[in-house]
């Protein structure tokens, strides 16, 4: 794909790579995510999904805390703190995280078990970790860059509500809230990081950093489905110390 490693490519070719990089190693692809979209897991398939998302979701706002502090102007900074506001929420609105509990209510888990981080996967632990220790001691450019994979997750999200909603009856629109600002949220702000990659990578290396970061943020959220599919997918083998099915279960309605 490399004309040459020392070529500085276009702003568009810059673009046009960093999209071939989403179209071919994004989480879309990844079977665990198909057999959720399809409606061929089971509810407690489901619920260990939920369960081990939610460290992503609770570890987001923290590496956007650490981005925030990185960056240098008033302006940047006032951009960047909206993705922690959405996050985190205020007084008055309900941020990501209370509405991935709610998620995890509507799927029929302990909220206290699930905000604990008790039984959730060391793959998802490693992965999410690795993710915030990117972002701290990577380079501004690298730390941003690995934020691109919000580019495509509009339609990953689209797919998935859709799939679930119509595959599974312990799922309703209610349950998916989360879901429901989330692609204007991830368009506004991968917009806003892709511009300031094409215009802050001015030089081949910086334009390949921008690559290999958003490479390493691919394999960050396809590293979390394997952990859940080899846990999950064969029962043998979840790990000793992992959730297991009927765990940390809230009362579920008489069947
Ligand atoms: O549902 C998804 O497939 C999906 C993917 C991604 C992503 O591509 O990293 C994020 C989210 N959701 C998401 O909800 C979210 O808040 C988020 C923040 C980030 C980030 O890297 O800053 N990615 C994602």
């Amino acid at each position: 794909m490399n004309k040459s490693r020392t070529e500085m490519l276009s702003a568009s070719d810059l673009e046009a790579a960093l999209r071939h990089i989403g179209e071919t190693r994004y989480h879309h692809l990844h079977p665990f995510q198909l057999l959720l979209q399809e409606g061929r897991l089971s509810r407690a398939q489901v619920q260990a999904w939920a369960l081990n998302r939610y460290y992503y979701q609770s570890n987001i706002p923290v590496k956007d805390s650490i981005i925030l502090a990185r960056l240098g102007s008033v302006e940047l900074r006032r951009e960047w703190r909206q993705r922690i506001l959405d996050h985190d929420g205020s007084e008055t609105e309900r941020g990501g995280i209370e509405k991935w509990i709610a998620l995890t209510d509507g799927v029929g888990l302990d909220r206290d078990y699930v905000m604990s981080g008790k039984g959730i996967l060391a793959g998802t632990r490693f992965a999410v970790d690795a993710y915030v220790h990117f972002v701290r001691d990577r380079t501004l450019l690298e730390a941003i860059a690995s934020s691109l994979t919000e580019l495509f997750s509009p339609n990953v999200i689209g797919v998935r509500n859709k799939g679930m909603l119509a595959h599974y009856d312990f799922i309703s629109q209610e349950t998916l809230a989360y879901f429901d600002k989330r692609p204007v949220q991830a368009k506004r702000d991968s917009d806003f990081a892709l511009n300031y990659c094409l215009e802050h990578a001015d030089t081949r290396e910086k334009q390949d950093a921008v690559m290999d970061a958003l490479r390493f943020k691919c394999q960050v959220l396809w590293a979390q489905l394997d952990a859940l599919h080899h846990a999950y997918v064969d029962p043998a083998l979840t790990p000793p110390d992992a959730w297991r099915p009927g765990e940390a279960e809230t009362g579920r309605e008489a069947a």
